[in-house]
């Protein structure tokens, strides 16, 4: 797909400290919509740090962030990026059907998309009025990633997406990656293991310890 001509998300010599040492930085990138991009690193280079940099979770020590062209703050980032971290924001005493239904009212839904049509397509058919707490890890991965598909999100930042999921699951979330960008999303996505996205080469932006 040919690149928009603002990058939908953007680093600008971005850096990171802790106690005055860097944890990573200075990184440059530009994410088009149509494009995935893998963060490589070392355990402990700062991948999940960037991630939460580019939420703002967390505050850039130095560089920017730029989302659509315009500097990033939380108010221009609700609804335009969403995040899949370690913790994946479900409400355990909540179904799988009601934690999503709560993420649709806060940031609207994707065009022609519905919570059960979501809920299926990770292959949680007839587990949507189950307690998300008593999903197993891998279940509790897929509810987060029927999220990503209901949200009309075009960013999506997904920090070791493919963990606690099986072949299939780490299928369904290339597939995913896939169609995301095909609509013309783009993504960043942290991994260690192996990642055979069906689409372009991933571009790859390496971290250092
Ligand atoms: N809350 C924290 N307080 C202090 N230091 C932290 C904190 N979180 C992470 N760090 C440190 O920041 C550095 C980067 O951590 P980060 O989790 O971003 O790395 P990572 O590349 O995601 O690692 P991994 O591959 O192991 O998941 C590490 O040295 C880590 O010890």
């Amino acid at each position: 797909m040919r690149p928009a001509a603002s990058p939908l998300l953007e680093a600008r010599a971005l850096s990171f400290f802790r106690q005055d040492e860097p944890v990573f930085g200075p990184v440059d990138f530009a994410l088009h919509g149509g494009e995935i991009a893998l963060v490589e690193g070392d355990n402990g280079s700062g991948k999940t740090t960037l991630m939460r940099v580019l939420t703002g979770m967390l505050r850039a020590g130095e560089g920017e962030v730029l989302l659509d062209g315009a500097t990033f703050s939380l108010d221009t980032m609700a609804g335009a990026v969403v995040f899949l971290g370690h913790q994946l924001g479900l409400k355990f005493d909540l179904s799988a059907r009601e934690n999503l239904a709560v993420s649709a009212g806060l940031y609207g839904m994707r065009d022609g998309i519905t919570i059960d049509t979501a809920l299926a397509d990770v292959g949680l058919a007839g587990f949507e009025d189950e307690p998300a707490g008593r999903l197993s890890a891998g279940q509790k991965k897929r509810a987060a990633l029927a999220r990503l598909l209901l949200l009309p999100a075009r960013v999506w930042l997904l920090d070791e997406p493919y963990a606690n999921l099986d072949r299939e699951g780490i299928a369904l979330v290339n597939r995913l990656l896939h169609e995301h960008a095909v609509r013309g999303g783009a993504a960043l996505v942290t991994s260690h293991g192996a990642v055979t996205f069906a689409g372009d080469e991933p571009r790859r932006i390496r971290l250092h310890a």
